[in-house]
């Protein structure tokens, strides 16, 4: 089904009959031991479980007109190369930045704008997009305070996302309370006028958020309605009873998917159906956004679990195929716009987020004292933690020096694998004069 297998919803080809969600042990929660990840190559597009029934022409006929495109175009852009690292030297990458951007021929570009509520995993997902994580990732909400942009190029095509909390969107009292960047408020809606695409991302293991899209996103749907938007269902992972799915399917869509009415249909042996109506088209009424649950105008549904990277790839290479011809807004060296040191300062603080209550780490400053090359080709980093109060350090520096020293040490790996070099970090707490 596009809900459950494929991962992706979108408009009928006359000859797709139903998806249908059949699997046996699907219903029983076995993500793991399904194809419902479909970057993979045809012939190895089948249900691992030998009971399953072999798939019908659903799955594999829908696989071109599920990514929109013919499959060959597909295994040719199957193989995207591993990205580079992001440069460590602020000079390097500001060169990169104002470098003129290499670009081919013909180029290609796709604004993607991305919006979901706090901890929707929008960093996740930008991250592997990337292939690389440059953004800090937090359970705590809010992880996301200065819009960062990360740069896809592969071939002719460059993929530039852009993606801020939902509820930036609109309020102002959030700023006051979390302290966000200003110009985090001010950016969405100018970014969002940009856009060539919108992902709305939902956390579908959330119970309390799931079902409906919230008024801020709505809002930002309806006020730019000409650019292309898609769902993009994430953390499907943590979700037991796949099912549920179709219902968060046909909720957020208001069961309307691309003009097309959605179908939906169920039968106690799990044979539950889900498909678009072609006979039945647009029948997008204009209901008052305060009465909406869900979106009627997304183009396409896309249903993954960024943490794992699962269906990231057919959303990656959905996402190349929409680009437009266009020059390229930066050089092809260029992951980020984030500065070397934004990076360090972020993915520390994203530790320390993890680490410590809520409280503590908004409450840092962080002051980078040293960022040089050792004599090894190393980059030393020495970075002042600055709190506010004695007991915030000792919680900081913990029992024997713990959290401390277990902050430093993640915090290294994640930079290493980030500027791909031997990494020295060290770490030290300061009471604020
Ligand atoms: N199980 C699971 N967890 C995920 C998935 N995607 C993201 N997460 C987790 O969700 C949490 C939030 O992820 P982020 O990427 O920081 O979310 P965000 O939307 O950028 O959050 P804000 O910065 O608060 O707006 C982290 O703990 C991630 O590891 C997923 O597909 N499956």
């Amino acid at each position: 089904t596009p809900a459950a297998h494929p991962g992706v919803l979108g408009p009928p080809r006359p000859s797709l009959g139903c998806w249908d969600l059949c699997c046996p042990s699907w219903s029983a929660g076995t993500p793991t031991a399904h194809p419902w990840v479909l970057g993979s190559p045809l012939p190895s597009l089948r249900c691992w479980d030998p009971h399953c029934p072999p798939w019908g022409n659903g799955i594999t006929a829908a696989l071109p007109w599920v990514l929109g495109s013919p499959l060959s175009s597909l295994g040719a852009r199957g193989s995207l190369s591993a990205p580079q690292p992001v440069s460590r030297a602020a000079e390097e990458q500001e060169r990169l930045l104002r470098h003129r951007p290499d670009q081919p021929r013909s180029p290609k570009v796709l604004k993607v704008a991305i919006i979901g509520a706090p901890n929707a995993g929008k960093s996740t997902l930008s991250n592997q997009l990337l292939g690389r994580k440059v953004f800090a990732v937090s359970k705590k909400v809010h992880t996301t305070r200065c819009q960062a942009q990360g740069i896809v190029t592969s071939e002719d095509t460059q993929l530039v996302s852009s993606w801020w909390p939902e509820r930036s969107l609109t309020a102002a009292v959030f700023s006051f309370r979390h302290k966000l960047n200003e110009s985090m408020l001010k950016d969405p809606w100018e970014s969002m006028k940009h856009a060539d695409i919108v992902l709305v991302l939902v956390d579908v293991s959330d119970h309390w958020t799931r079902n409906c899209l919230s008024q801020e996103v709505l809002k930002c749907l309806s006020q730019f309605p000409q650019i292309p938007s898609v769902l993009v269902l994430n953390k499907v992972d943590l979700v037991k009873k796949k099912f549920i799915l179709l219902d968060l399917v046909a909720e957020l869509t208001e069961g309307i998917v691309n003009g097309q009415k959605l179908k939906m249909r169920y039968n106690p042996e799990h044979n539950s159906h889900c498909s678009l109506d072609s006979s039945n088209p647009k029948p997008c009424e204009h209901k008052h956004l305060k009465n909406m649950k869900g979106w009627p105008g997304f183009q396409e549904i896309f249903m993954l679990a960024a943490l794992h990277g699962e269906e990231v790839d057919t959303l990656k290479q959905y996402l190349l195929m929409q680009a437009k011809p266009g020059p390229w807004e930066f050089h092809s060296g260029v992951l980020t716009n984030q500065s070397p040191q934004e990076i360090c300062d972020n993915i520390i603080r994203e530790k320390m987020l993890e680490y410590l209550p809520l409280e503590v780490p908004y409450g840092v400053h962080q002051v980078t004292e040293m960022w040089e090359e050792g004599p090894s080709g190393e980059l030393l980093i020495m970075q002042n933690l600055v709190v506010p109060r004695k007991s915030h350090m000792m919680m900081l520096i913990g029992r024997k020096g713990k959290i401390i020293s277990r902050i430093a040490q993640e915090a290294g790996q994640d930079l290493m694998n980030a500027f791909l070099c031997d990494i020295r970090l060290k770490l030290r707490v300061e009471v604020k004069s």
